[in-house]
């Protein structure tokens, strides 16, 4: 199958080209940038020499569906509203990795995106693509909403509790840590190494882009309105997320009881490691891989639970579990061009 790449020289365009380059039955058969087409991708990154050596090309829309079966755009917040449905009214199934297309309401994007959708009657028919949760759904889908980085995170760890009425949903608390690896390629002031290192800096507390998106999810899976409080912080590392996040349990259980509820909710995706019990996971034990990996804990003294959420953000976050979500759509095996162990130390 014939793939492209609209964003081709970001981070995530980059992860992507090294996910499918090894891909079984794919050629990537397009990258596409915004401001370097014409430009040997090695030029930009030299370390795909004599591995991948194409050059960018242009955003043309007839160009780009006449070389391509399946697209994926990596491009900032509010660019594939406008160009997305130019291809699956083509019949060009297509994955987002930014979030133009998570949330179902047009106002709310609004309120949180600052834009208008301009494709606002696509924002039903996209489907929200957390590839371990949704399978059977994303299966099906021309549009897939390939979920936030953090909420990524987050939402693996809170679904399978909140879906069997574990825990309240009236005290969410997220405290997620990012690599800088997450603001993209793109220069700025806040990711300059003199800003990030030996540096921990919270950042867009209660604006951040991906409360609407978990609350959408949570209150779906819930039933109940669900508000969650959410942090964000910068760390001084590449990549990698860590979620903390506390909740109250609303009956007595164990631990171990909930080990098993998660080794239950994920007996069919091989990419949920749930640690046992006394091992927390860390970042670097799912570098460079599509791991979302688990640890959990139980304060019997306060009644609270801590649950300990570990991605990298470039990986699982996005181009992972976008080709997780390309292998869904085309009835591959969910692992296949995934099975990389992370990559330690
Ligand atoms: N980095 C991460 O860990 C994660 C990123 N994401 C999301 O993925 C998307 C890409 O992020 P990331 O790769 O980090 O970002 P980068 O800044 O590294 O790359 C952005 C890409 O988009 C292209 N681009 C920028 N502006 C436009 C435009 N107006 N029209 C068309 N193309 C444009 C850029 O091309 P050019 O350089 O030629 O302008 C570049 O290829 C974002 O929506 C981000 O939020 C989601 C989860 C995790
Ligand atoms: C460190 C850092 O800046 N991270 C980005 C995460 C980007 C991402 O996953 O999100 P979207 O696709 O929703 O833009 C942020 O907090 O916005």
């Amino acid at each position: 199958m014939r793939v492209g790449i609209i964003g081709a020289n970001g981070y995530s365009g980059i992860e992507l080209i090294r996910l499918l380059h090894e891909h079984p039955h794919v050629t990537l058969n397009l990258i596409v940038s915004h401001s370097t087409s014409g430009t040997p991708i090695t030029e930009l990154y030299p370390h795909l020499q004599a591995i991948y050596e194409e050059q960018l090309e242009a955003l043309d829309v007839d160009k780009v569906a006449s070389q391509v079966d399946f697209l994926f755009f990596a491009t900032p917040a509010r660019v594939s509203k406008d160009w997305l449905p130019s291809f699956t009214q083509k019949g060009i199934p297509c994955i987002d990795i930014s979030g133009d297309f998570r949330l179902n309401n047009p106002d709310v994007y609004k309120q949180w995106y600052q834009a208008e959708h301009t494709n606002a009657e696509y924002l039903s028919e996209a489907v929200y693509g957390l590839a371990d949760v949704y399978p059977e759904a994303i299966k099906h889908a021309q549009v897939i909403a390939n979920p936030g980085c953090y909420a990524t995170a987050a939402l693996l760890a809170l679904i399978p509790l909140v879906e069997k009425k574990l825990i309240s949903t009236k005290s969410i608390i997220i405290d997620g840590k990012s690599g800088v690896s997450g603001a993209g390629r793109k220069p700025s002031l806040t990711t300059l190494f003199g800003e990030v290192n030996e540096n921990v800096k919270a950042y867009r507390l209660g604006k951040h882009q991906h409360i609407p998106e978990m609350e959408q999810i949570l209150t779906e899976v819930s039933g109940d309105t669900v508000q969650v409080t959410f942090s964000t912080h910068l760390i001084p590392m590449t990549r990698g997320i860590m979620c903390t996040i506390y909740a109250d349990l609303q009956e007595t259980i164990t631990t171990d009881d909930l080990i098993h509820a998660y080794d239950m909710y994920y007996d069919h995706t091989p990419f949920i490691r749930v640690r046992p019990e006394g091992s927390l996971p860390s970042t670097k034990e799912v570098y460079g891989s599509n791991y979302c990996d688990l640890g959990v804990t139980v304060d019997k003294r306060t009644g609270k639970l801590t649950i300990v959420s570990v991605i990298d953000n470039v990986v699982k976050g996005a181009s992972g579990q976008a080709v997780q979500n390309m292998n869904l759509v085309n009835g591959w095996d969910i692992d296949e061009g995934l099975k990389y162990s992370p990559v330690y130390p």
